[in-house]
């Protein structure tokens, strides 16, 4: 058995260990919407979890009880009675809605110690609040966001690492991320198309259960490309990058129009959808679950999961972020990880 798991005789099936969440920018809503969490954690059945990061930054935004642990084994017999705080940085004073040059320090240090404890098996894997992109490049934090970062700490190649957007009735994988959008086509290929679905088809079967997935793939083009007509990507890569992967046996089809597949009939055929860019996947899942939505990276031997939205730094210290991602994000770190218990891989 993992280290990250412990034997509860009464239940007589394996607990998690206590999930690692780093707090991110500390004047983002980070702080808030994970003490929140934990108010809300019996009501909603989450895990257990510890918060990483300065305590300074929950401190600005509640009044709730933080306690301090000094390692990862204590978070458990704490987690009932206070939120325990792994404290890995002193951020410097704290004000929410102004992003700091400290805090950002604090944030990569944050993420850094929380995917470690998770490699080790101190943690269960790892729940992320939200980071400031700016502000972290800003401290040499030097990859597109965090799936890439706890890719390579993981040894995993940025191919191999799928963002994927979930929410209750739809699941969707950017095939390119954080680049231009006219950088776009020119980074599409069927080698990159294909990396992409086979960990989106392996990561729905061992994080979700899902034995045999259906995978849709939206076209690049309007009316994915009409034949030839709004542009030749469909037809010279990402068409036969499909076919090759239905000859391989995979419940995979298109290219589809992509305004076309969003509907909710729509959404009943297929478990993900494989889409071109950023905003062709991220629009329609924040559309429709912008408060439960998760972000797991699928492809990785921790499990990682994070709350779709941002770090809302013009609302942060008001009181008024919402936690429903960022609880939706922890219910699915633990069911990730017992699915991948479950199923052995
Ligand atoms: N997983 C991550 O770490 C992510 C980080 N970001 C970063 O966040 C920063 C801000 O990005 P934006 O594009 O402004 O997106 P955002 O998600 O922070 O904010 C978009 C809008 O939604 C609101 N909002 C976001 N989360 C909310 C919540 N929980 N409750 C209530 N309202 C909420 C904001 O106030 C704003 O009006 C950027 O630096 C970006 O890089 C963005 C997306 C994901
Ligand atoms: N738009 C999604 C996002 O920015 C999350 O990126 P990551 O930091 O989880 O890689």
């Amino acid at each position: 058995m993992p280290s990250s798991t412990i034997t509860d005789p009464a239940a007589d099936r394996p607990q998690l260990a206590p999930f690692a969440v780093p707090l991110g920018d500390p004047a983002g809503i980070g702080p808030e919407i994970v003490a929140k969490s934990w108010v809300m954690r019996e009501a909603r059945g989450l895990p257990a979890f510890f918060a990483v990061g300065d305590m300074a930054s929950l401190r600005a935004v509640w009044l709730g009880p933080v306690e301090q642990i000094a390692a990862p084994e204590e978070a458990a017999s704490v987690f009932n009675r206070a939120l325990p705080c792994l404290q890995v940085a002193d951020a410097g004073p704290v004000v929410p809605g102004t992003p700091s040059i400290d805090g950002a320090r604090t944030a990569f240090q944050a993420l850094e110690v929380a995917v470690g404890l998770a490699r080790t098996g101190s943690a269960a894997g790892i729940v992320t609040a939200p980071v400031g992109k700016e502000q972290l490049y800003g401290v040499g934090f030097t990859h597109p966001g965090q799936t890439e970062f706890v890719a390579e700490r993981c040894g995993v190649a940025p191919h191999n690492a799928v963002m994927m957007l979930a929410g209750p009735s739809l699941k969707v994988v950017p095939v390119t991320i954080h680049i231009p959008l006219a950088d776009v086509p020119s980074v599409l290929t069927a080698d990159l198309i294909r990396a992409r679905a086979v960990t989106t088809v392996k990561g729905l079967q061992r994080n979700f259960g899902i034995p045999r997935p259906r995978i849709a793939v939206a076209g690049l083009n309007p009316h994915a490309g009409e034949g030839g007509a709004l542009g030749r990507e469909e037809i010279e890569i990402i068409g036969p990058a499909i076919e090759a992967l239905q000859a391989e046996g995979m419940n995979i089809r298109g290219p589809l129009a992509a305004d076309g597949l969003f509907h909710s009939r729509a959404r009943e055929t297929y478990d993900a959808v494989l889409c071109m860019y950023h905003d062709q996947a991220l629009i329609p899942l924040k559309t429709l679950h912008f408060d439960e939505g998760v972000n797991i990276t699928l492809g990785l031997p921790i499990v990682r999961t994070s709350p779709d939205h941002g770090t809302a730094f013009g609302i942060a210290g008001t009181d008024s972020a919402n936690p429903g991602a960022m609880m939706a994000a922890l219910k699915m770190a633990a069911e990730a990880a017992r699915a991948r218990l479950t199923h052995g891989c």
